[in-house]
């Protein structure tokens, strides 16, 4: 048997995501910006994907949604072009974040602080959560824009998003959220929830990697990170990648229909494997499980590397990480569980389970079986486990 739990890292494509696209390879592959009918014969199938992201997003026909490469491209374009139009030319000098942001937050903040731009990177409680008290005491009347991930990609913790954004709205700072672990899992809500940037990507909800969106509220101005062409209504250069387009409102179509259902059976499993798991002993979850994205568990297991134990998955044909994919190749401890006051021991036990609609209870039933054998072996030849076992006269000995 063969288990796929990195479901947060990418997810596979739909087989009802991938008929939709086919058509688009071969058929109707005129380039979209073409006049003769090559190229407007993909038109109407462009308009369908546009409008089921905004339905999937609850968005109003006054915003923008954008499509983009991936998430990464999304959230650079935030960030880089919110420099180049309020921070070079105007007043403000300043941008808020979070210490546990994915890597094309953070490291697009550092490449604008070389450039003389100022981030906050705010800290996140025992839970992974930042406060919304700590967000309102770090805006200033120099702060640009607050940008803060809708739900975590290492814990599922979901932030405060409705709160911070109606603060960020009184304030009359932008705010940006990269929702990339929330779209397809969790309600969003673009009526209910006031957010003036929005990044999503659709291989997080099995569609296909290589096409991202931005969501853009109402048209708020935002220079072009990518010139060279009017495609996208000039927001976004670059020949529209058609089959992606397709793909993507496709599966943010399928992926949220019947969100609050899906999410219930997904959670059902990954409680059921959380709590076997947890009968281990020394072994705790980060996050409670209500502010937790239905899908993601987080779970350190004392006395046992990460890195072993995901190579003792993927010998039981079990696919998981150690938290984020992009930092997947470097043996550094879990940032996000240092973030929330885990010692770098405890950071290097992190192991990542993040399961799907596709997920069986077979599957669950073989993960759990396979886990508790595996953290028997690991624990076993563990020096920082050291186990004492009682001898035949009695006396407690180290092993
Ligand atoms: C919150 C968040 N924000 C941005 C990205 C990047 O998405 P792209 O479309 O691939 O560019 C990701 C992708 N996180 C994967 C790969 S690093 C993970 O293993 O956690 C994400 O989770």
């Amino acid at each position: 048997m063969q288990v796929y739990l990195d479901n947060n890292a990418t997810t596979m494509v739909d087989p009802l995501v991938v008929e939709a696209m086919t058509p688009f390879f071969s058929e109707l592959y005129g380039n979209p910006n073409s006049l003769h009918k090559f190229g407007t014969a993909s038109h109407p199938a462009i308009s369908k994907a546009i409008d089921q992201v905004y339905t999937a997003l609850n968005a109003s026909d006054a915003d923008d949604i954008v499509f983009t490469s991936c998430a990464t491209e999304s959230n650079n374009w935030v960030l880089q072009s919110i420099v180049t139009d309020l921070v070079r030319h105007g007043e403000k000098n300043h941008i808020v974040t979070t210490e546990v942001e994915h890597p094309s937050i953070l490291s697009t903040c550092r490449f604008l602080e070389e450039q003389g731009v100022k981030v906050t990177y705010l800290p996140v409680n025992d839970q992974g959560v930042v406060e919304v008290s700590t967000v309102k005491s770090f805006i200033t009347d120099k702060t640009a824009l607050v940008s803060i991930m809708w739900a975590s990609n290492e814990t599922g913790m979901i932030n405060p998003i409705k709160e911070i954004g109606a603060i960020c709205k009184e304030k009359g700072v932008l705010f940006h959220s990269d929702a990339v672990q929330a779209v397809g899992k969790i309600p969003v809500d673009l009526e209910d929830v006031h957010v003036d940037f929005l990044s999503m990507s659709a291989h997080k909800f099995h569609g296909p990697k290589g096409i991202g969106a931005l969501y853009i509220k109402n048209s708020q101005k935002l220079t072009p990170l990518l010139h060279g062409g009017e495609h996208m209504g000039g927001r976004r250069s670059g020949t529209l990648n058609v089959p992606s387009i397709v793909g993507m409102g496709k599966a943010i179509e399928l992926a949220t229909v019947n969100i609050k259902e899906t999410a219930a059976k997904i959670r059902a499993q990954r409680d059921r494997l959380e709590d076997a798991i947890l009968e281990l002993s020394d072994t705790f979850v980060v996050g409670d499980r209500e502010n937790r994205t239905p899908n993601t568990i987080l779970i350190s297991i004392k006395g046992v590397e990460g890195e072993g134990m995901l190579w003792d998955l993927n010998n039981g044909q079990i696919g998981a990480s150690t938290g984020s994919a992009c930092a997947s190749e470097d043996l550094e401890a879990n940032t996000v569980m240092l973030a929330i006051g885990a010692d770098n021991e405890l950071a290097h036990t992190g192991i990542r389970l993040s399961l799907s609609r596709f997920t069986t209870d077979s599957e669950i039933d073989y993960t759990i079986a396979h886990f508790k054998n595996a953290v028997g072996r690991l624990r076993a030849i563990s020096s920082s486990f050291a186990k004492v076992q009682p001898t035949p006269g009695g006396e407690v000995q180290e092993c």
